[in-house]
């Protein structure tokens, strides 16, 4: 059954188009509070762009966007983030000039509890290679501990909803499964997490809910069961959708 929390994000009938090339159409899609939520689906299906024109990075043609009960529809990313979601990029990098702790703070300045320092000691019980190089250049961190870095820093701003777009890129099975992990943790205290991620099983297993996606379109949704157990997963991975 669908977790019974109040509804957190809803978007609605969200259309996004690049030019004159409508690529996420009429999209529909709701998290609880304290859900996982996983949104699957093949290269190119409007995974990526459904989530940066439900924060506000890029425009929406129509639809309309909800977020803990606000109207954000029109609301600029900064405005998103205040109103308790963070956004943490596919393939994004990190500030290599600053210290991984300094990286760490910028994080705490997204949220009303900016240069906060305590928060820091939390961030760090979850990764504590983090802890280790904190007083280390970002630049001198490999690329998967940058993406860790990245992730740390959305972590820290303590949002209510934490969007994570395939965290897993480029990273060691073994630190992949660790990010999951933490997710799934923050969720059972109570954080939102919307996840997009290549790694079917892998996301199954950590995620409440699940939506796949294929050519712009919500092709199904369920418990991450119910998606194993019906043949949607070949028809959106395999089949010509
Ligand atoms: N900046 C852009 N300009 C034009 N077309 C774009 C742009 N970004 C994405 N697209 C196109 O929009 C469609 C959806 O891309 P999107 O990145 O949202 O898919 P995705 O499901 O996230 O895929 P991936 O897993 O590869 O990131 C694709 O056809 C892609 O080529």
């Amino acid at each position: 059954m669908r977790s019974q929390q109040p509804v957190l994000l809803d978007v609605k009938g969200l259309d996004v188009a690049y030019g004159k090339a409508e690529v996420v159409h009429g999209v529909d899609l709701t998290i609880h509070r304290g859900e996982f939520v996983v949104l699957l689906g093949r290269n190119g299906a409007g995974k990526t762009t459904t989530l940066a024109a439900s924060t506000g990075l890029i425009p929406k043609r129509g639809g309309r966007i909800s977020l803990a009960d606000r109207d954000v529809t029109n609301a600029t990313p900064r405005e998103i983030v205040a109103a308790g979601a963070v956004h943490v990029l596919e393939g994004h990098r990190v500030f290599t000039s600053l210290s991984v702790e300094d990286n760490l703070l910028i994080g705490t300045y997204a949220r009303a509890s900016g240069g906060d320092r305590s928060k820091l000691e939390r961030v760090y019980s979850l990764f504590p290679e983090m802890a280790q190089k904190r007083h280390d250049h970002a630049s001198r961190l490999s690329g998967g501990q940058q993406q860790i870095l990245a992730v740390a820093q959305g972590i820290i701003g303590e949002p209510q909803l934490l969007i994570l777009d395939e965290p897993s890129s480029g990273l060691a099975p073994v630190v992949i499964d660790r990010i999951l992990q933490v997710a799934r943790q923050l969720a059972d205290e109570g954080v939102a997490i919307l996840l997009v991620e290549q790694l079917v099983e892998k996301a199954l297993n950590v995620a409440d809910h699940c939506y796949l996606m294929a050519t712009g379109e919500i092709a199904a949704q369920g418990s991450p069961d119910d998606i194993r157990a019906g043949d949607t997963l070949n028809r959106v991975f395999l089949g010509g959708h």
